[in-house]
């Protein structure tokens, strides 16, 4: 099976251009990072049936389960279909939370992630410390915490996932911690669902950015594998960074 491996400011994804429906064991073997290629999670190159939509993103967390959507993901989609001819300039993909647009540039890929939903409150915790946040719905859930006064995003032991209250998110939830760098610029670290800690959350950012954001009309945010920017013009919400595609062969791991 043909594969490609890319990445969006370090969170990375197996591509797989031509491969038939996947199973939850086949991603979990395809992500391994020591028995398998490794990675985040799976995007499939799918065809989509909406109309004016080519391609839908079959994404997949590394675990083996789905996510409604990935931002990062949905940037280095849009790298190999620029890659492959499959697309320039802008170009519509459908994800399983709908369908966003992706505007392809020799740097960076920015997405129109729509408007996220803030929806309420809730607490996550982390080594025995309960920690206030905000949720937001990114088309994916998130929980958005920042960092109280005396505790550093360096200081978090996220080697575990943070416990939340399973009855807010009976899905499960994407946790973001946060602590600001400058005004308008944050950094964060995210505990993904289905993906452990990641090194970047496109999703994720756009969640922080919209709590964070105060008056901005654009966010800059750190997270551990590079640099995100998030801009609020009327409504909607943009997602702009570096994707970047790293390898490609074949794989002879089967599900
Ligand atoms: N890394 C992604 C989000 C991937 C999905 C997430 N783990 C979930 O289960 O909701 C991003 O860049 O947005």
């Amino acid at each position: 099976m043909r594969f490609l491996k890319g990445h969006g400011t370090g969170n990375d994804f197996v591509i797989l251009p031509d491969a038939p429906e996947l199973t939850p064991s086949l991603v979990a073997a395809l992500c391994d990072r020591r028995f398998g290629i490794g990675g985040d999670g799976v995007l499939r190159v799918a065809r989509s049936s909406l109309p004016g939509v080519d391609w839908f993103m079959d994404y997949w967390n590394s675990d083996g389960s789905l996510a409604e959507m990935c931002g990062n993901g949905a940037r280095v989609f849009a790298r190999y279909l620029e890659s492959a001819g499959l697309a320039a300039g802008t170009v519509p993909i459908e994800t399983r939370a709908g369908v966003v647009r992706a505007v392809i540039g020799e740097q960076t890929i920015s997405v129109d992630m729509g408007l996220p939903k803030v929806y309420g409150e809730s607490t996550a915790t982390v080594t025995g410390r309960v920690y206030e946040g905000t949720a937001v719905d990114c088309g994916n859930p998130h929980l958005v915490c920042p960092l109280p006064d005396g505790v550093s995003l360096s200081s978090l032991d996220l080697d575990r996932p943070p416990a939340y209250d399973h009855d807010f998110y009976p899905a499960g939830v994407n946790v973001e911690f946060y602590e600001p760098v400058a005004p308008a610029h944050v950094r964060m670290r995210v505990y993904e669902r289905g993906s452990a800690e990641t090194l970047s959350c496109g999703t994720g950012a756009v969640a922080v950015a919209t709590v964070a954001r105060g008056a901005a009309s654009s966010v800059t945010v750190d997270v551990p594998g590079g640099r995100v920017q998030v801009h609020f013009p009327p409504d909607t919400v943009w997602l702009e960074g570096p994707a970047v595609l790293v390898a490609a062969g074949e794989t002879t791991i089967a599900g």
